[in-house]
């Protein structure tokens, strides 16, 4: 028994970022999403939880949908608040180191060609919600891979605001992701429609965007 005294298990429940990354990966060969309840590292998502909440909300802006000039806010789509994270600041770039691995590790294992990666935080206020929606349209594919992690330590049943994964264009019923905190969602962008529901509190994640690259010649295609 007194060598058991100086056993350390290696690490907490969490599984390690390799063995997580080959759940996601086998997720996504056989259902093309991942649901993974409390499977990110919890000094990763308290620490973007920290971050999340000392940025100011002047930072925020009313999230839209489309790109560019085609970009347009339409509350009756969406009336989420978001902020791009970028490697400004040391936890924005412990995230973006994170997920870089992870894109790492789905090219290799997947040959999914993922060139880059855009997210931001986004903030839907009690009563906010994003309709029904896909995150790439067939055949403008440069959203390739989409990702929501969720930032909302003790969300309970009445808490509403699940994400809805409908498994196609007929599915009316689809799948409910709570918004627990450290719940990782994946899915292919261009073939889940999905929405997010009302909430009766606020409600905090980050969204991102693995892409392709659909640069042509001369042209460089901007990460969002
Ligand atoms: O927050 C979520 O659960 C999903 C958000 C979403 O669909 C999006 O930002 O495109
Ligand atoms: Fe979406």
């Amino acid at each position: 028994m007194a060598a058991l005294a100086h056993f350390r298990p290696e690490h907490n429940d969490s599984p390690t970022d390799k063995t997580l990354f080959s759940l996601i990966a086998n997720d996504l060969i056989s259902q093309s999403y991942s649901i993974r309840p409390g499977a990110m590292p919890c000094d990763l998502v308290d620490n973007l939880l920290a971050y999340q909440h000392s940025i100011s909300t002047q930072k925020y802006e009313q999230a839209g949908i489309g790109r560019g000039d085609d970009f347009l806010r339409n509350d009756f789509v969406r009336t989420d608040k978001i902020c791009w994270i970028n490697g400004e600041f040391e936890p924005g770039q412990r995230w973006l180191d994170w997920t870089s691995q992870l894109q790492q590790f789905l090219n290799r294992r997947l040959f999914m060609g993922l060139f880059s990666f855009e997210n931001h935080f986004a903030h839907y206020a009690s009563g906010s919600y994003y309709k029904r929606h896909y995150d790439a349209l067939k055949g403008e594919t440069n959203r390739v891979l989409s990702q929501v992690t969720y930032l909302n330590p003790g969300w309970g049943p009445d808490d509403g605001g699940e994400m809805v994964l409908y498994r196609n264009e007929n599915d009316l019923e689809g799948i409910k992701v709570v918004p627990l905190h450290g719940t990782l969602v994946l899915f292919l962008s261009e073939e889940f429609p999905h929405e997010v529901l009302p909430a009766s509190r606020d409600r905090y994640s980050a969204a991102g965007w693995f892409r392709v690259n659909t640069s042509l010649a001369g042209k460089i295609d901007p990460p969002r």
